[in-house]
């Protein structure tokens, strides 16, 4: 995970100061990209130990359609507790947005989920094969607690991965994902593995081999109480990629389970626990 690593090293030095929402403060950079050749191993940070089995859970969540925090908490995934309401509601965000997009005046929702893998099917030279959770329709007031978005009925959060596209050559599917907003040392090592598990279980239900990964930032941010952890992480040496294996028998995307996954030879480095800013 060279390119990770290259990423957090050039924030830490040539990013700018800006204050944020949270009012934690940040260095951070505008526009930066890693690609991730999904041929050579799967793309799991290993110079801190990251939980695979909260990335997996959390995309089968998003694949559910689900907005409530009931299914994560039920399987001990605690990370979008913070956003919460009271209830467990999210307001309209990912789940929402790539299975059900409203579209009021139509009467008639759509599931972008199941129209991109459609779409990859019968035209796989398509151009738009596209997947969008910005809906501005239900964009949050930044000026409000996600908890107050929710009761508004607006999402928890704004969207950070915002966008992603598929793209077909010589048999395999890549993917590249457009994150407007991203939290290097916590976010994006959960973003990477689970967009390139969803890449390659794209990879899998379309009859195609998985491909590259693109990772496109819009503002790529270290928060300043984690500045302590990226240099201990900066210490550690990248080790060898772990491999994902995924039951081959599933060839409908929303018919995976927790236990059509496993994982293999991930050696990592101690975890480093960190502050979220909220
Ligand atoms: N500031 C911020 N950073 C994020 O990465 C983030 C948000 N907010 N808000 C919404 C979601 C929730 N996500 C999160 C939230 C927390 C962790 C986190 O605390 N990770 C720890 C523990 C992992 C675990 O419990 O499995 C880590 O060490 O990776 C990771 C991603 C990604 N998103
Ligand atoms: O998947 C995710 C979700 C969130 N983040 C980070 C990026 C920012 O640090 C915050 C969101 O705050 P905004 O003010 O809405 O940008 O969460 C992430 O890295 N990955």
């Amino acid at each position: 995970m060279k390119q990770y690593l290259d990423l957090m090293r050039y924030v830490r030095d040539h990013g700018t100061f800006k204050g944020d929402r949270t009012g934690t403060g940040t260095k951070s950079v505008f526009g930066y990209q890693m690609r991730f050749d999904l041929q050579d191993g799967f793309p799991l940070v290993t110079t801190k130990k990251c939980h695979l089995r909260s990335i997996i859970h959390e995309l089968l969540w998003f694949l559910k359609g689900e907005t409530n925090i009931a299914y994560l908490q039920e399987n001990g995934v605690s990370i979008w507790n913070e956003w919460a309401s009271d209830e467990g509601d999210l307001g309209p965000v990912y789940g929402y947005q790539w299975r059900s997009w409203g579209n009021a005046d139509r009467g008639h929702t759509i599931d972008q989920i199941a129209m991109v893998v459609d779409q990859i099917k019968a035209t796989p030279n398509s151009r738009r094969l596209i997947v969008s959770a910005w809906n501005p329709t239900d964009l949050p007031d930044e000026c409000l607690t996600p908890q107050e978005n929710v009761a508004a009925g607006k999402m928890a959060l704004a969207p950070c991965h915002t966008l992603f596209q598929y793209y077909v050559s010589e048999g395999k599917l890549s993917c590249q994902l457009y994150q407007r907003s991203a939290d290097i040392f916590l976010g994006v090592p959960f973003n990477i593995a689970s967009y390139a598990l969803l890449t390659m279980m794209m990879a899998q239900v379309t009859g195609l081999e998985p491909g590259d990964f693109i990772h496109t930032f819009g503002d790529a941010h270290l928060y300043s109480n984690h500045y302590e952890q990226v240099e201990e992480q900066l210490s550690r040496e990248p080790r060898a990629l772990p491999s994902v294996k995924i039951n081959p028998g599933v060839k409908d995307i929303f018919e995976f389970t927790y236990e059509d996954f496993s994982i293999e030879n991930y050696n990592p480095y101690p975890h480093i626990p960190a502050p979220v800013a909220v």
